[in-house]
Order: structure tokens, then C-alpha cells, then sequence
């Protein structure tokens, strides 16, 4: 499967660190940036090609990977859909956007195309999926970052966010995709909780929820991306174990 991305910034860099090794399950071949030379970094360490205009590569790629920012969703996806590849789409934040997520649902349905967005840096979405066959009353996530993860400096751990989903992704578009991933698994808008906490090295997200079938609690303490700290090393593996799951045979896990 040939695949193309968009973004070359940190969750890029570790998959293709990967394609280097032959352990990306795909073949990554093209590549674009707002920054060419990002670009031209990582298409040559797999004798890649890079793209000025996405529309180069749409006709050799069966798969476009998104790891840019929550604004490029709505700027490229769509071209992307409209040409009946699939996307893999990492800035999930956008899809909090319901008009922009209707209306990639219909390009997508009528060009075939699929959507995949990975778990990112949580765990427990596949409980959580399950749960949502049935009821889900309660869903929320404690998000706790270095201060310097969320872009600011306080010596003491500081509450910067309390409310939900679809406010925190606005306010924190590059920090809290996870939420919106909770979101959509869930069907409600969950609670969000933003911490900047200096006694802390990890980005830590705490998943609450309560439904028909239970209740559970996840802890997640994230080691960062070295390029980007606000980016957790789990995200770029969740997307890189879905493409390797689009060749398997035997699928483990909801
Ligand atoms: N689902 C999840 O759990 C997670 C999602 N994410 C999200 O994934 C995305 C990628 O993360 P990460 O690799 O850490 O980000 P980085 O900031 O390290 O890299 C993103 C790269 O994409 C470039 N870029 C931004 N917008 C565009 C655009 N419209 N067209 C082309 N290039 C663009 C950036 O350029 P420039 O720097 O000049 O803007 C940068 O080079 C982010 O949106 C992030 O919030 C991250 C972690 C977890
Ligand atoms: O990587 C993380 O820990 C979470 C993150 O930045 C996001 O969800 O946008």
C-alpha cells in the first residue's frame, strides 16, 4: 500500500524512522510540508518524493496520513476524500467541527473512501467502544502536562482548562486531540480537564467512564516526543500499529 503524508513534524519523523527499518507496514513514499525542507529531511531517508500541492501525489498514494494540525483537516481532507483515497487522520481535534465532520462523512461514503482516526495517546478506546453499544452516562479525561507540553511556565501545578470537549480542542487545538477521539467514541461531549503540573515529565491523560456495562479508569503516562514535547511517543505508535492492522489478518481488539 503506497502512502502519502501531510506534516512532517515529530508523530512524521518516528513513522519514518520506522519505513527506514521496513517496519511501517506500508510503503511511504510521498511527503509534504508547509516547510519543503521538513519535507525534503524525511522523503530522503526512504528515497521519497516531495510534494509542493497535495494533488501530486493523489494519484499514486491509496492512503493520505494527516499529522499536521487541526486546520489542515478541513483545508486538504477533502480533496484527498474526493479522490477516493483514504485518509488517516491524526489532529482529530477537527472532527469536534460537526459540519466539517458531516461533511467528510459524505464525501466519503460517496467516493468509498475510509477515514481512520487512531486511538492517539490514550488507552482504553476499545473498552470505551464497546461500552457505547450500550449506555454511556459519564465520560471524562484529566489531561496533566509539563508546563512546557502546554506552552507555558508556572512553578505550580495550574488548572488552565475545566469544561468540554469541544471547547478544550478550540482552545488547545495541538494539545487535546485526545478528547475529541473520546468524544466520538463516546457520543457525548466529555469533560476535560487541563493541568500544567511541573513535578511532572510525562503527558498524562486520566479517562474516566461510566456506562450500562460499568465503569473504568484509565492512566496513561505518556513519554513525549523528543521534536515536539507537547506530542506523545504513544500517538505516532497507535497510527502506526492501524496501518500495520490494514494488512492483518487476525484483528485483535474492538
Ligand atoms: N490524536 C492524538 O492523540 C494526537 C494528535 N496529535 C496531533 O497530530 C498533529 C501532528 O503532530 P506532531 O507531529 O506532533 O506536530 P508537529 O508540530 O511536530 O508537526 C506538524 C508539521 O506539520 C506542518 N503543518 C502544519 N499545518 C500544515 C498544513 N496546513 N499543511 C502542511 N503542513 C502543515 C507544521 O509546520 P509548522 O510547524 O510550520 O506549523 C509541522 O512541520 C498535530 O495536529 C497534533 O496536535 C498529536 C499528538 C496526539
Ligand atoms: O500526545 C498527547 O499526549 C496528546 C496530545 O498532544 C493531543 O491529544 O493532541
Amino acid at each position: 500500500m503506497k502512502v502519502g503524508i501531510i506534516g512532517c513534524g515529530a508523530i512524521a519523523n518516528i513513522m519514518t524512522n520506522f519505513a527506514v527499518e521496513g517496519k511501517l507496514g506500508v510503503d511511504l513514499k510521498f511527503f509534504y510540508d508547509k516547510d519543503i525542507e521538513r519535507a525534503e529531511n524525511l522523503a530522503l531517508q526512504v528515497d521519497g518524493t516531495v510534494v509542493l500541492e497535495i494533488e501530486d501525489m493523489l494519484d499514486k498514494v491509496d492512503l493520505v496520513i494527516e499529522a499536521a494540525s487541526p486546520h489542515a483537516v478541513g483545508e486538504v481532507i477533502p480533496q484527498v476524500l474526493e479522490s477516493g483515497k483514504n485518509v488517516l487522520i491524526m489532529s482529530v481535534g477537527a472532527l469536534m467541527d460537526f459540519e466539517l465532520k458531516d461533511r467528510l462523512e459524505k464525501i466519503a461514503t460517496s467516493t468509498g473512501a475510509k477515514i481512520y482516526a487512531p486511538s492517539g495517546a490514550i488507552v482504553g478506546l476499545d473498552g470505551i467502544k464497546a461500552a457505547s453499544i450500550g449506555k454511556i452516562s459519564e465520560a471524562s479525561l484529566i489531561t496533566r502536562k509539563p508546563p512546557r507540553s502546554l506552552g507555558i511556565k508556572t512553578d505550580g501545578e495550574t488548572i488552565l482548562y475545566e469544561g468540554k470537549a469541544s471547547e478544550a480542542v478550540k482552545e488547545f487545538p495541538t494539545n487535546i486531540n485526545v478528547a475529541a477521539a473520546l468524544s466520538i467514541a463516546c457520543g457525548i461531549d466529555i469533560d476535560v480537564k487541563i493541568i500544567a503540573d511541573p513535578s511532572v515529565d510525562r503527558n498524562m491523560h486520566e479517562v474516566h467512564v461510566v456506562g450500562d456495562s460499568g465503569e473504568f479508569t484509565t492512566i496513561t503516562k505518556n513519554v513525549r516526543c523528543s521534536m515536539n514535547p507537547k506530542t506523545s511517543v504513544l500517538a505516532a505508535y497507535s497510527a502506526i500499529k492501524l496501518l500495520r492492522r490494514l494488512n492483518e489478518n487476525i484483528i485483535v481488539g474492538t
